[in-house]
């Protein structure tokens, strides 16, 4: 005998782009993103008899992606993907809950002639601003993350004490490049509501704004012992400014840039002091993560 052990389906990669034009000033605000949104409940039967009957087509549940877009804010992206969240199951007794993944896209508005341009953005790099919502009958349960900020110091960083061993090749450093590619996410206490969510409204971007300036922040001026002891003291800060979040959890690549020995050639110095040139790696790299969290005001068991 078989039987579903988890089931969930909806629609992945919906494009969403909104505009908003302020007509006093014309300047116009954009807003990019890619949308998943998949939803659970009584649905065993579409899988295990063919009953069709109680599915929401993956189709309509595009149309009302667009169609939610256009009637409430798409911002910030936790308001707009709890809105989602809570519309599937408010609509649909059988459907107890949704996954929404919402990836906003970086359009910077440009600076031209020294003025900020009113209708002209550009792309500056990879990071995206993530948000995972998922609806519950215990309520809204909300992540947000910055994923894809590519960053690299050319100094300030070590690494040594540790273990030496017939495995160890690696050398102690005391002046060391770090790059990595930065995975932050900081968990929200659980909201109770859609409306909940619209009364926490300003800290969304206030959380975003510190996990992002403290992520750089810590990573230029920490003189690093490691990549975690470096991580572990921006997940820290952010516990300590942002009241609603309850963990941080970092993963961050280690990407390497090996020094390059040029001693056969006529004794050229390019190692430790006078190391110049590099080789980056594309791998194999560390991969270092942590979860920090709240200490509750009460002790664990
Ligand atoms: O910051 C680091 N952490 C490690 O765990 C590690 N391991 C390693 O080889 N290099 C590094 N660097």
């Amino acid at each position: 005998m078989a039987s579903i052990a988890s089931a969930r389906y909806g629609k992945d990669n919906v494009r969403l782009y909104k505009v908003d034009r302020d007509p006093k000033t014309g300047v116009q605000t954009v807003n990019e993103t890619t949308v998943c949104v998949l939803l659970e409940g009584k649905i065993d039967p579409a899988y295990t008899t063919a009953d069709n009957s109680v599915i929401v087509a993956t189709d309509s549940i595009k149309n009302t992606i667009y169609l939610l877009a256009k009637q409430n804010p798409v911002t910030p992206p936790e308001l707009f993907a709890s809105i989602l969240a809570s519309h599937f199951p408010s609509t649909y007794p059988h459907i107890s809950g949704a996954h929404v993944s919402i990836i906003t896209h970086r359009w910077t508005r440009m600076t031209v002639r020294g003025q900020p341009h009113p209708h002209s953005f550009y792309r500056d790099g990879t990071e995206t601003r993530n948000v995972l919502v998922h609806s519950s009958p215990l309520g809204l349960r909300i992540s947000s993350s910055i994923k894809g900020l590519t960053v690299l110091k050319s100094t300030g960083s070590a690494f040594h004490g540790f273990i030496k061993d017939e495995y160890t090749t690696l050398g102690e450093t005391w002046d060391r490049i770090l790059s990595t590619d930065v995975d932050a996410t900081w968990e929200w206490r659980v909201f109770r509501d859609v409306e909940e969510v619209r009364k926490e409204q300003a800290g969304f971007d206030q959380a975003w704004e510190h996990a992002r300036e403290t992520t750089m922040r810590v990573f230029a001026e920490d003189y690093s012992a490691s990549v975690q002891a470096t991580m572990y003291k921006m997940s820290e800060e952010i516990l300590e400014k942002v009241p609603g979040v309850m963990s941080v959890t970092y993963e961050l690549p280690n990407k390497h840039y090996f020094e390059i020995n040029m001693e056969w050639h006529k004794g050229l110095k390019n190692t430790g002091k006078d190391a110049e040139v590099y080789a980056p790696q594309s791998g194999p790299n560390g991969l270092i993560k942590c979860t920090v969290e709240r200490n509750s005001a009460k002790p664990k068991l």
